[in-house]
């Protein structure tokens, strides 16, 4: 059965050239289900009168965009330069606004706090794609989008440079009790100490997660003259002299450097706590720059006052704010005041990919992402749907049509769709699945007006279907 969700979302793809003679095009998106066969019937006539040069995938000015948490300028350029409406926001939102907001847009952009569960994106009718402009998706339920449609992208290695570099100043801080002695000058008082501090030089950096950036850090340690090793689920190659250790028990009894670098999952949950901390060297340093989750928090306060950890720093915690302001006033965390009790510990927040460098790559990677997927519905670099590329639609190509048909992986379905795609010349098609999901592109050329409305309305009648687009 069609619901209107489905029928705002699959005329997306079919809003086209309606644009070019209908006066108040952007009704279309919202029609409500009676009245689709006459947005239909508009877009379909202004089709057959579009000149190649007016032919554009669809109505640009109709694509309604929610950009949240101060997605950076260069992002929002190319949004904008598209002719979107683009909607920008500096703050995350609570659930209940950001539920109320979703149900309006096509597309929406988050970073690492707004949370896109499934109870909010069964309220976004409309959307067709969430761009994640950070390189972690665990605050996006991936599967339900998948399920319904829904492609997500984020930007995966543009940060990890600034949070290398963050991870080593903090080495160097923390060996040397930078924090608290700067803290001392602060309030008025001269403590010039040598004891416990420390050269980093032919100390041995122990990185938990050797992806993007435990690979990028290993490599500025190394220059520093640190020994490193890793541990990581998979048998990864060591760059440099770096070596990887068999399990994160043998990484924490060898390193005076633990730093975590794993994504957020319920194997990380708690992934360094009490028993981690027993393994580890006495007077060595832990720093987290990857999820608030991974380490047990009250587990550290204690290992900190037991001196088994000498120091420690935190990018990141369990609950993080949706915009800048007080956090540790009234923090429902009991932790919160011992937390800030201790010495020699750093506690940013979550600033390791805050770079202007790292912001403007960001902008630019996923914007470009979400506009080759509306535009084109390219899904390369997409996190949930299979990654299927053809070439760009170019303007001349009037009776062209791109259908778009992302479905159920269940048997039969390709017969089924090359049943209906069999009455039109097909230029090249490709198809590809990621678990569940599957997702086919097919360019079809010759086709009229009524052909593409057949195409669609015969696609959107099968059972494995989850959307429908054709691009025209
Ligand atoms: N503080 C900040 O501002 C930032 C934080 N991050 C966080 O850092 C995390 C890591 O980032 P990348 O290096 O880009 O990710 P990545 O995906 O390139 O690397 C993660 C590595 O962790 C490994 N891994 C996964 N589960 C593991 C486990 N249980 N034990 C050991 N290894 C495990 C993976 O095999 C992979 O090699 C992100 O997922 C994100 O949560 C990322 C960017 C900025
Ligand atoms: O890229 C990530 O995963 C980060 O943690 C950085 O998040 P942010 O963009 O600063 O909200």
């Amino acid at each position: 059965m069609t619901t209107p969700r489905d029928i705002a979302r699959s005329s997306l793809g079919n809003a086209v050239s309606y644009s070019l003679e209908a006066a108040s095009p952007t009704t279309a998106f919202y029609s409500p289900p009676a009245s689709q066969g006459s947005f239909m019937a508009g877009s379909l006539t202004s089709r057959t009168a579009a000149t190649a040069k007016q032919l554009k995938p669809f109505n640009a000015g109709d694509i309604k965009i929610l950009l949240l948490e101060n997605v950076n300028q260069t992002g929002r350029d190319i949004l904008a330069a598209q002719g979107y409406q683009v909607e920008f926001l500096k703050t995350s939102l609570p659930e209940d606004q950001l539920i109320e907001k979703i149900r309006e847009v096509h597309v929406i952009g988050i970073r690492s706090k707004t949370k896109l569960t499934a109870k909010v994106l069964q309220e976004a009718k409309n959307l067709l794609v969430v761009g994640c402009f950070c390189i972690g998706t665990n605050q996006v339920d991936l599967d339900y989008a998948a399920k319904h449609g829904i492609a997500v992208f984020n930007s995966p290695f543009a940060n990890s440079r600034s949070v290398a570099e963050l991870v080593i100043a903090e080495i160097i801080t923390l060996a040397r009790q930078l924090g608290d002695r700067s803290l001392e000058m602060h309030r008025g008082t001269w403590n010039k100490v040598s004891a416990k501090c420390w050269e980093i030089r032919g100390k041995t950096l122990g990185i938990v997660g050797y992806g993007h950036i435990g690979s990028q850090l290993s490599v500025l340690a190394e220059a520093m003259g640190m020994s490193v090793i890793y541990y990581d689920v998979l048998t990864l190659m060591a760059i440099g002299s770096a070596r990887q250790v068999p399990t994160l028990e043998k990484l924490l009894e060898e390193a005076d450097f633990v730093t975590l670098h794993v994504p957020e999952t319920p194997e990380t949950k708690n992934l360094i706590s009490t028993k981690e901390f027993e393994s580890m060297k006495t007077g060595s340093y832990l720093i987290n720059a990857s999820r608030g989750t991974v380490v047990d928090i009250p587990a550290l306060i204690k290992a900190m006052r037991a001196g088994k950890v000498a120091g420690a720093a935190l990018d990141v915690f369990p609950h993080e704010p949706a915009a800048n302001g007080d956090y540790f006033v009234n923090n429902l965390n009991t932790w919160a005041e011992d937390l800030r009790g201790l010495n020699n510990i750093i506690l940013t927040p979550h600033i390791g990919g805050s770079t202007e460098e790292a912001q403007r790559a960001i902008g630019v990677e996923v914007a470009d992402s979400l506009v080759r997927y509306i535009n084109q519905g390219i899904t390369l670099a997409s996190v949930n749907l299979p990654e299927v590329t053809m070439r760009s639609i170019t303007l001349d190509e009037h009776d062209h049509a791109r259908v778009i048909y992302i479905h159920r992986n269940v048997p039969g379905v390709l017969r089924k769709v090359n049943e209906i795609l069999a009455e039109h010349n097909v230029d090249k098609q490709i198809s590809d699945s990621k678990g569940d999901i599957a997702y086919l592109m097919a360019d079809v050329s010759d086709v009229k007006t009524q052909d593409i409305k057949d195409i669609r309305d015969s696609l959107d009648s099968l059972n494995s279907r989850i959307l429908t687009r054709v691009l025209y």
